[in-house]
């Protein structure tokens, strides 16, 4: 990751929540209104959710014989469904390795998305109830950060997928107050 790459990719959440800030005064909260109005931060929260998400997948186990794409998985075998392998499928989403909120922008369900290839909070029966407070606590968050700070990378630093996705020397920047 470069710092031209960042602060590209930074710019539009920022503009959109210095946005926000223009029409409250001083310190005031956020409302439920301004959260439904971050499109691009949603498309930021999915896209960090796909790359990087902190649950790599689910374990379930069979009760049944499972027969699935000619294979067949025995009554009381665990599996594990690896989210993290399909959103970082190629087939799936185009440059699956590059961090890039824009993919989102015509698609901005957040749980899940045609042919169940996004599932940062599981699915069916057992979705994640916390999906919308997880959503609304991280753009509460970014609102803050990025309204009141801004950052430059003090390094370059380059996004490691194994054995998760994470930065090779942890990001290190140079943070600085806005207001
Ligand atoms: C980014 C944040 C979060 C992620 C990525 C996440 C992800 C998930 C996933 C993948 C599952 C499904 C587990 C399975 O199918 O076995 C799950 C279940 C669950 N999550 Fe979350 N979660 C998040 C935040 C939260 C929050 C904020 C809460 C509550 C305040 C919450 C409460 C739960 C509960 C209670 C379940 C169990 C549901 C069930 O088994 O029926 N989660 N979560």
């Amino acid at each position: 990751m470069s710092g031209t790459d960042f602060k590209g990719k930074n710019h539009r959440t920022v503009e959109e929540h210095d946005g926000i800030r223009l029409k409250k005064s001083g310190s005031e909260g956020l409302q439920w209104s301004d959260y439904k109005s971050m499109p691009f931060t949603q498309c930021v929260i999915n896209e960090t959710l796909r790359v990087a998400n902190i649950i790599s997948g689910v374990f379930r186990r069979t009760v049944t014989d499972v027969n699935i794409k000619g294979y067949t998985i025995p009554k009381g075998w665990k599996v594990f469904a690896s989210f993290r392998a399909v959103h970082l499928d190629h087939d799936h989403f185009k440059d699956a390795r590059t961090f890039n909120p824009w993919r989102w922008k015509d698609n901005n369900l957040g749980t899940s998305c045609s042919g169940n290839f996004y599932t940062p909070f599981g699915g069916g029966p057992r979705l994640c109830p916390g999906y919308e407070l997880a959503r609304v606590e991280i753009s509460v968050f970014l609102h803050h950060l990025v309204t009141q700070f801004s950052w430059v990378p003090a390094e370059e630093d380059k996004l490691v997928f194994f054995p998760t996705t994470r930065t090779q020397k942890r990001f290190p920047i140079n943070l600085q107050r806005r207001r």
